[in-house]
């Protein structure tokens, strides 16, 4: 498969690494010196996006206008995701996103649903994310906390919204769950949710030792979504 990169940070490399040695070929790089109005999408039978939050929208718009189908990694942009679902549908383009891609964090997401309704019966236990990122990060808190947090919230309602914990924690009302977000020298990605009680702590954790695994996930992503059309999950590549 013939696959774009928008965006050839961090992520790229490691995605370009991985797309090739799966057999696919890398047939454009886009960055910040090389911007995607400078490049036929086309080209490319996926093109794969992760870039900055500031500047996803447009690369999505870009896409769509070109007929590319894209992977979305990059994050920062749920509250826009109602209106690139709309745009999707009227372009009749393709497009899966993901907050993270990697498998064990989709089993991570998995799990939490299942642990959010076990709990909603206990309410002495206080849910809490934190997650851990490299100091480059731009945005805070992660996706993939989001997420977490949205999981939480749609399985147990004693929760109605999450809350940003910028200093020590937990100062919130009892429907809002925290999210700690910290930053460390780097750290590709640690989340970690836990329910304390008076008597014990629960937790549910997960720990990327690098990168390879978000890189490995978007290209199995590139693929399932190859020759699809409408808007797609990491839970429809795995069938959740
Ligand atoms: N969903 C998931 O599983 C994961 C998501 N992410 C998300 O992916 C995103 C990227 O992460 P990461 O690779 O670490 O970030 P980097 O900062 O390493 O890379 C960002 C890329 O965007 C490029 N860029 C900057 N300005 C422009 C522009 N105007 N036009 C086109 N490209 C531009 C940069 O170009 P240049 O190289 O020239 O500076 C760089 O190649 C983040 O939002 C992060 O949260 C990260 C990991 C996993
Ligand atoms: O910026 C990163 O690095 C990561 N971003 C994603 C997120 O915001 O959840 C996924 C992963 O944790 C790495």
């Amino acid at each position: 498969m013939k696959i774009g990169l928008i965006g050839y940070g961090k992520m790229g490399k490691a995605i370009e690494r991985i797309a090739l040695e799966r057999g696919h070929s890398i047939v454009y790089k886009v960055d910040s010196k090389t911007t995607i109005d400078q490049v036929d999408l086309r080209q490319a039978d996926v093109a794969i996006e992760f870039t900055q939050p500031g500047l996803v929208i447009n690369h999505i718009e870009t896409c769509l206008e070109q007929k590319t189908p894209v992977v979305v990694g990059t994050t920062g942009w749920q509250d826009q995701l109602a209106y690139v679902a709309t745009r999707v549908t009227e372009k009749g383009g393709a497009l899966l996103h993901a907050s993270n891609f990697s498998i064990g964090v989709n089993i991570l997401f998995n799990i939490n649903e299942k642990l959010a309704a076990l709990m909603f019966p206990h309410p002495e236990y206080k849910a809490q994310i934190e997650e851990i990122h490299h100091v480059q990060k731009l945005d805070a808190p992660s996706g993939t906390a989001v997420s977490l947090a949205q999981g939480i919230i749609q399985n147990n309602h004693k929760y109605t919204s999450w809350k940003a914990e910028t200093s020590s924690w937990p100062v919130v009302s009892d429907h809002e769950l925290p999210i700690q977000a910290l930053r460390e020298p780097n750290v590709p990605g640690t989340h970690t949710i836990s329910y304390i009680s008076t008597i014990d702590t629960l937790t549910l954790s997960h720990e990327a030792h690098s990168r390879d695994g978000f890189a490995l996930g978007s290209v199995i992503a590139a693929e399932f979504l190859h020759g699809k059309k409408g808007i797609h999950t990491m839970r429809d590549v795995l069938a959740f």
